[in-house]
Formats: structure tokens, sequence, C-alpha cells
């Protein structure tokens, strides 16, 4: 398993109590696997990204990451599993308007102090990977709202992370493009092995999702398509 979530707990204040966002939410995602998050507005999808991507920590259960559990570790230490092993695409693309397709995806290996030789073959791969090696010189207003997002992706996947977190990439896009943004994402999990997690409104695009994941009021219901149709009848 390269993310396993046990039995967590995550309340926000709310007024004089507490709201439970999260409820003993049990989930294990492999490698090379994608996992859709599905559930009505408000049931606690954002929340389990974000304690998924370990920005929030749950108040009971815990969080492994390829292996290492996050419980106790320092702000630190889990800024350093994220650059290493997290990637996470939001929701809108926040792309650098003064770089190119190319140098966006660049600057995050810049940050992690690699090659520039290295880094700049790899963000050529990338973006070939997702169908943009003809575009990689352009910068975000000569791209399409798809296109956009597709070197957000690729963006995400420069560090070679185990876990991939995706919010609501389809959100900007309409259902054909924002379907070949959840093809182009069951093929790069595949292809990068990468345990993935979307989060998203569209029931049309769970047909590439290995598990799908009910969120019900923080409580979650997983299983295969087969599993939850069958649960539903
Ligand atoms: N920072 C916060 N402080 C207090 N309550 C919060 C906070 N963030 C979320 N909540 C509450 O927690 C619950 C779950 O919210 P969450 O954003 O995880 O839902 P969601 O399924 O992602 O919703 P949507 O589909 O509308 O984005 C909601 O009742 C929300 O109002």
């Amino acid at each position: 398993m390269s993310l396993t979530l046990t039995g967590v707990t995550l309340t926000y204040p709310d007024g004089g109590s507490r709201l439970t966002a999260l409820d003993q939410v049990t989930l294990d995602v492999p490698r090379g696997s994608l996992t859709a998050v599905v559930g009505p507005s408000g049931s606690g999808k954002s929340s389990l990204l974000a304690v998924a991507a370990t920005l929030v920590s749950p108040d009971a259960g815990t969080v492994t990451v390829d292996g290492t559990t996050t419980t106790g570790m320092t702000r630190g230490e889990l800024t350093d599993l994220r650059r290493r092993k997290i990637g996470i695409v939001f929701q809108h693309p926040s792309l650098l308007p003064a770089l190119s397709a190319r140098e966006q995806l660049q600057v995050m290996a810049w940050i992690d102090g690699r090659s520039p030789a290295r880094a700049r073959a790899r963000a050529m791969e990338l973006l070939d990977a997702v169908g943009l090696a003809p575009e990689a010189e352009r910068r975000p207003h000569q791209l399409s709202g798809g296109q956009r997002q597709r070197v957000n992706i690729a963006r995400a996947l420069m560090n070679d992370p185990t876990v991939l977190l995706v919010d609501e990439p389809t959100s900007a896009l309409d259902h054909e493009r924002g379907a070949a943004v959840v093809g182009l994402l069951t093929r790069l999990t595949r292809l990068q092995g990468t345990a993935t997690v979307l989060v998203t409104h569209d029931r049309g695009h769970l047909t590439g999702a290995d598990q799908i994941a009910e969120v019900h009021d923080g409580r979650l219901r997983s299983g295969t398509r087969r599993e939850l149709r069958q649960a539903c009848t």
C-alpha cells in the first residue's frame, strides 16, 4: 500500500462545539491504482484530501505514506515528506504567467536542487506524457484550459511522487475535456505507478477508477464500482 488512512477522524471548531468532517475513515490506495472520491458538497472530500496530503493533522487515526506513518512528525519533516512523496493537483492551475510550460515544471526541480539538465529532460518527458511536447515553450495565456490543467498535472509529477492527490481537476472544463483529463490521470497512474486519489463531482468520470470512495457526512463507503452498485440496490 502506498497511501493508507486508518480510522481517521477530523474535527473543526464550530462555535462552542466541534464539527466532525471525517469520521473514522479508513482507505487503502495501492501504487498504480486510482481511487475516485465522490460525495455531496460539504461531505468531507476536501478534508480527506487535506489529511492525505499531510496539510492537516487528524484528531485521531493515522496516515501512512509509502510506509511512513506521519503521526508525531514535525512540520519540517512533513514538508520534506510532501516534497519527496506527494504530488498535489489543485482545482485551478496556479501557473506562473511569465514561465513557459517547460519552465513551470523545471521550477519544481530547481526548488528541489536537481541539476538543470536532468530537470529539463524530465520536464520534456512529462510534457510528452501529457501530450504537450509541442506546446512546451508556450506560456499559460497561450494554452487552453485543458492544456493548462495538463501542465498542472505534469508539474505535480516532477518529483516522482508515490502519492498523487487531485482535487476536482475538471471543474473548469466541459465534459469532453474533463473526461480527457481523467483518462490522462488514469494512464499516468499506471505509467508512473502512483497511488492516485481523485476528488470529482462528475460521476461520468468514474469509469477508469479502480476503487470508488463515497463520502457522506464524513463517513466513507469504498469498494469497486460493482460492489458499490450492489450495495446501493
Ligand atoms: N476550515 C474549516 N473550519 C470549519 N469547518 C470546516 C472547515 N473546512 C471545512 N469545514 C466543514 O467541514 C465539512 C466538510 O467540508 P469539506 O470542504 O471537506 O467538504 P467537501 O465534500 O469537499 O465539499 P465541496 O464538495 O463543497 O468542496 C463541511 O461541513 C464544512 O463546512
